[in-house]
């Protein structure tokens, strides 16, 4: 009889879904029991806004109790990861992704086409604002913070004070609140923050049963997206914070290869200005498609910064 899994966990609502969503996984694939141990991060205690705390405010504590050995895997939402990883640990397995396009959530099922000028939207993310601010339709973005319940309250609570709020689908998903969604965002001219939507399951790299035993939660094209999508993040040497979306889509091919498909988008804060570009390029069949995936990230980057992405960023530097 061997001791539980120690699955560690932040305590919010979306934290506690998503880690019970894989911690059931894990149960089915290795037969091993799962218990969720809750840790609690500065980023839960603060209420000053994301882009102030920092990047990976909310991992670094599932981190430390993972190197310290109290946890024994830990889930986290891949879009909140540092781009640079930590020696000791591993992403084991990104499982399938959730939808990544961004939703809007509004009063009786209105879509952003029925928002009139001065409609105020809550988000606080850069990249959300700055697309918001280029559809030229003279709407007020409100920084926001808290979790999905208190965001969707300043929509449709008792003293809501706003229009519309974004969130990610795919967190409202994991709550099974997708029908207060008034309209998923179309991804050419919302497009996601790159891996939104994906997870990683992450645990120390000496744990090497472990980290075979989570191989299987692994899915193939969500890796190839997610690493291409980071790849360009890490390329342009900005953070989850910064105006800079990427969406990665793969399609097989007859010959059993995969065409990777990449958007990326640098989008100046007050929306005036953005490069949006797209690269593509075929991962191997059966093997590791992480390198030809980040190749196709990096590639894009550096279309992206000879287009003018540099400039633009250095304006939220
Ligand atoms: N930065 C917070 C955060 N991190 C991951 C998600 C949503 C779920 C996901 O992308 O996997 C959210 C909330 C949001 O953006 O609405």
């Amino acid at each position: 009889m061997t001791a539980p899994l120690r699955l560690g966990t932040r305590a919010s609502a979306l934290a506690t879904a998503q880690s019970g969503q894989i911690a059931e996984r894990v149960r089915e694939l290795t037969g091993r029991a799962v218990e969720l141990v809750e840790i609690s991060t500065p980023g839960d205690r603060s209420h000053a806004p994301v882009a102030e705390l920092g990047v990976g405010v909310f991992v670094s504590a599932l981190r430390d109790a993972l190197t310290a050995g109290d946890i024994d895997l830990a889930v986290h939402s891949f879009k909140d990861l540092p781009t640079a990883h930590p020696d000791g640990l591993v992403v084991a397995a990104i499982p399938l992704r959730e939808d990544p396009r961004d939703a809007l959530v509004t009063r009786d099922g209105r879509t952003l086409l029925d928002l009139p000028e001065g409609a105020r939207i809550g988000t606080g993310a850069p990249r959300r604002v700055a697309q918001i601010n280029a559809l030229g339709r003279g709407f007020e973005c409100v920084p926001i913070r808290g979790n999905v319940d208190t965001r969707i309250n300043r929509v449709t609570g008792p003293s809501a004070d706003l229009d519309a709020v974004v969130l990610a689908r795919a967190g409202l998903s994991r709550l099974g609140r997708l029908g207060e969604i008034g309209e998923t965002l179309d991804p050419m001219f919302m497009l996601p923050a790159p891996a939104q939507g994906a997870l990683a399951v992450e645990c120390r790299t000496a744990d090497t049963t472990l980290v075979d035993e989570l191989a299987r939660l692994d899915d193939y094209q969500t890796r190839a997206v997610v690493t291409a999508e980071r790849a360009l993040l890490a390329a342009l040497e900005a953070g989850c914070t910064a105006p800079i979306a990427a969406l990665g889509e793969v399609a097989e091919d007859e010959d059993g290869s995969y065409e990777l498909y990449l958007r990326g988008a640098v989008i100046q804060l007050d929306g005036r200005h953005a490069v949006r570009l797209s690269g593509t390029g075929t991962l191997p069949a059966s093997t590791d498609p992480a390198e030809a995936a980040a190749a196709v990230g990096r590639a894009l980057a550096a279309t992206l910064r000879e287009e003018g992405a540099e400039s633009l960023l250095e304006s939220v530097r």
